[in-house]
């Protein structure tokens, strides 16, 4: 008995001696051995402590997402033991009205589930590799470790981790303020690093809601329907083995309102938006892990659809081909085309159109919750009708000129009228000449001090204004017509002096007759 204090006495006191000198020691022990001493003192501490470790990292194994457990670890520790701990960190919570605390890295702090004790410790381990690393600033992986007794094994396992995933994710929803995603520039991208991913957002705060979106109420009662249909609609869509998300096309002259719309929408539905920058993409790859770095609850949107695919330089290389080819110059009517995929070998650093395209409803886009995907354009005509076919971009909304049910909303939410006099002089006017929503509101808004506010004055001037619009269309339109009559004229007369000039010879040898 004796034998055995005496000797795990010395086995102490070497160890003791060996925690001490330690850190002296491996500066000068080779990596191998240092790493083999590593292992094997953990392996000794977890064969004498009566301790279990449990790790949560923030990008898991598969590292392509944040794992959405250490989002919840991070959620429920900042709402149940924030207060616990010694330092914290702060920021503002939603809507910037109040302030949210959470653990700051390396703090412990004391948990405890149906009478069991546990520590969380939130951590970061800094990579040491000495392999030059493809992504600059990949240095620091983030985690939490669970320390427990180990007579609670089941209960952590069956009972509290489940608990901190439903309440972390319960947090989160009270917690959430809604977000205006735009993606990083690729060379910026480095999903390691610690709150930073392919997006970085900003609080979303349009003010914008179906009630002061100007548009005729019939078509909004049934876009307000159709968003009502998707967002309930989970079981619906899993019945009918369908991903749940909706792709809308807007489309209508600039100032219709279309960006408007997104707004409201994701108003409506307390979406997130992820307003998706298309010539910041670097390749079809770095689109579909955008797509999978956004999460539910949340609208994708492409601004400007035709606009996006002329800004990269091979689409215009592209379509520039295209048009050397078909004859075409720059006001040419060619649809902008996005490259296809044997256009992507050469450099492989462009979206494709089989990658937009699975984007929209391959695979990888069941991934996650649901998601709205919602592209704007302002010539419909010219898009590629694989893009928005029906059942990939499901409804198709026109934005279009201010009608007079528009304008009732505008006068009502810019100057408060429901009725005045020159109302009959503004329906008129509004079926006789184009203008846009965006135009009219801002003619309701005068920014002189003077004017302000006064509704006679300005009614007044947005007639003046549609008189002015309706005599610039009827003067264009007129010159338009002039121009087709002449140019009717000219092919008339071409058509007469070729059929003199020409030998009947010659115009078989033009036919190839001969
Ligand atoms: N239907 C509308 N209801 C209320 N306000 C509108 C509407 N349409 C436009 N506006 C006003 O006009 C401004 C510009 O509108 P918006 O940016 O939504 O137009 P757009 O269709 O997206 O234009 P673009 O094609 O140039 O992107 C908005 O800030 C808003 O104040
Ligand atoms: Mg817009």
């Amino acid at each position: 008995m004796l034998m055995n204090v005496e000797m795990w006495g010395a086995v102490w006191s070497a160890l003791a001696s060996l925690v001490f000198l330690w850190p002296m020691l491996q500066n000068h022990v080779p990596a191998g051995l240092r790493h083999w001493l590593t292992a094997m003192a953990d392996k000794l501490a977890s064969h004498l402590s009566p301790y279990l470790h449990i790790t949560i990292s923030e990008y898991g194994d598969h590292r392509f997402r944040r794992s959405d457990f250490f989002l919840a670890v991070e959620a429920y520790l900042s709402h149940a033991c924030a207060r616990r701990a010694r330092r914290l960190k702060a920021d503002l919570g939603r809507d910037a009205r109040s302030v949210q605390v959470s653990v700051d890295d390396h703090q412990e702090v004391t948990d405890s589930f149906r009478g069991a004790t546990l520590w969380w410790y939130p951590s970061s381990k800094s990579n040491k590799s000495s392999v030059i690393s493809f992504y600059p600033g990949e240095d620091e992986r983030r985690f939490y470790r669970l320390v427990f007794h180990r007579r609670h094994r089941d209960l952590v396992l069956d009972g509290c981790l489940p608990h901190v995933l439903a309440e972390g994710r319960a947090v989160t929803v009270r917690n959430r303020q809604r977000r205006l995603f735009t993606n990083n520039a690729s060379t910026s991208w480095n999903p390691y690093r610690r709150g930073k991913g392919v997006w970085s957002h900003v609080p979303f705060e349009h003010p914008v809601s179906f009630d002061t979106l100007a548009m005729d109420p019939g078509d909004k009662d049934a876009i307000v329907d159709d968003l009502v249909a998707f967002r309930d609609g989970k079981d619906y869509y899993a019945r009918v083995g369908k991903p749940w998300k909706r792709g809308y096309l807007l489309y209508g002259p600039p100032g219709t309102g279309k960006s408007t719309m997104i707004a409201a929408m994701a108003n409506f539905l307390d979406y997130d938006v992820c307003d998706l920058e298309l010539t910041a993409v670097k390749n079809n790859t770095e689109l579909r892990k955008l797509y999978i770095e956004t999460t539910g609850k949340s609208i994708i949107v492409i601004e400007d659809i035709d606009c996006s695919i002329d800004l990269t330089g091979k689409r215009k290389k592209a379509s520039g081909d295209n048009k050397a080819s078909d004859g075409g110059g720059e006001g040419s009517d060619d649809k902008p085309k996005l490259p296809t995929e044997a256009d992507r070998d050469d450099g492989g650093s462009k979206v494709t159109l089989s990658g937009l395209l699975n984007f929209i409803d391959g695979l990888w886009s069941a991934c996650g919750g649901d998601r709205i995907i919602i592209f704007t354009t302002n010539h419909k005509e010219k898009q590629d009708p694989a893009l928005i076919r029906r059942g990939r971009m499901v409804v198709h909304i026109e934005m279009s000129y201010c009608g007079f049910e528009a304008f009732k909303v505008l006068a009502s939410n810019y100057l408060g009228v429901e009725q005045h006099e020159l109302l009959g002089d503004i329906r008129r006017l509004l079926e006789e000449a184009d203008m846009s929503p965006a135009d009219v509101a801002e003619n309701l808004m005068p920014m002189s001090k003077r004017k302000k506010r006064d509704p006679d004055a300005c009614l007044a001037g947005l007639v003046e204004a549609l008189n002015m619009a309706k005599e610039e269309a009827q003067a264009n339109k007129a010159a338009k017509e002039k121009e087709e009559m002449k140019a009717k004229e000219q092919a008339t007369t071409n058509g007469e002096d070729e059929g003199k000039d020409k030998m009947p010879s010659e115009e078989y040898k033009a036919n190839g007759d001969i």
